[in-house]
């Protein structure tokens, strides 16, 4: 049964048995998968094969960054093993992006291609550290426009930019982190928003890692954040 549920579950563990097993709690029509790089690093593709075969859409989280060739080569071979989604980030540049969007199309690859506009963990001072004067938000909708002219499938940013950037680029599909349901630890995350508000602001897919994957009971975690969406 496909998926239809907007919620992705961030698999980030150090140990490939770990993911595996919490993953196996899940129900791949009630929730996607994340790969990221943490995950990628200790075991590689192998992973992503044996959560397809778990039955999981899975987003290959590894935010290439790097001269177009390379990164566009990187999202081939991501394309190749079958994954659901893949980001790169958009300061990379607008021939990175083109790149990356040509190679796809001539595979005719299925694979979603997101630009990661501004990292849910950053707010505006650190922005200033990085002698960017544009509040975040300002920042995301700048990189959004040059994502949505090289022909990119979706954004990631916070929820907090949800409602802009659906209202500029209704055709972008929004990847949000820095889900934090009421009452949970924000954790190294800034631009926060419960899941019910992200839906109702715009968010397509909500990025959830520590809220699921700490709590002792992960399924029904993910069955009460379901919940508040209903
Ligand atoms: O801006 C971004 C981009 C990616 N992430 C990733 O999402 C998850 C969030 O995990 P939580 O435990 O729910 O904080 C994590 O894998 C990040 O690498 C992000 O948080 N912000």
């Amino acid at each position: 049964m496909p998926c239809t549920s907007p919620v992705i579950v961030a698999l980030d563990f150090p140990i490939v048995a770990d993911a595996l097993n919490l993953a196996k709690q899940l129900d791949p029509t009630k929730c996607r998968v994340k790969v990221g790089k943490e995950l990628f690093t200790v075991c590689g593709p192998m992973i992503i094969d044996e959560l397809q075969k778990l039955g999981f859409d899975v987003f290959l989280d590894l935010k290439f960054h790097d001269i177009p060739n390379t990164t566009a080569m990187a999202v081939k071979v991501a394309a190749s093993m079958g994954v659901w989604m893949v980001d790169i980030h958009c300061v990379g540049g607008m021939a990175m992006m083109q790149a990356c969007r040509n190679v796809l199309d001539q595979t005719k690859s299925q694979t979603l291609l997101i630009g990661v506009t501004v990292l849910t963990s950053l707010g505006i001072d650190d922005l200033k550290q990085l002698s960017i004067t544009k509040s975040p938000e300002q920042q995301v909708l700048s990189l959004a426009q040059l994502a949505a002219e090289a022909g990119l499938d979706g954004l990631v940013s916070s929820a907090q930019e949800a409602k802009s950037l659906k209202l500029n680029f209704p055709h972008l599909k929004l990847v949000t982190p820095g889900i934090r349901p009421e009452g949970s630890s924000k954790d190294d995350q800034q631009r926060i928003v419960t899941p019910a508000q992200a839906i109702a602001d715009g968010s397509d897919y909500l990025v959830i890692g520590r809220p699921i994957t700490k709590s002792e009971n992960p399924e029904q975690a993910l069955e009460s954040i379901l919940a508040s969406l209903a």
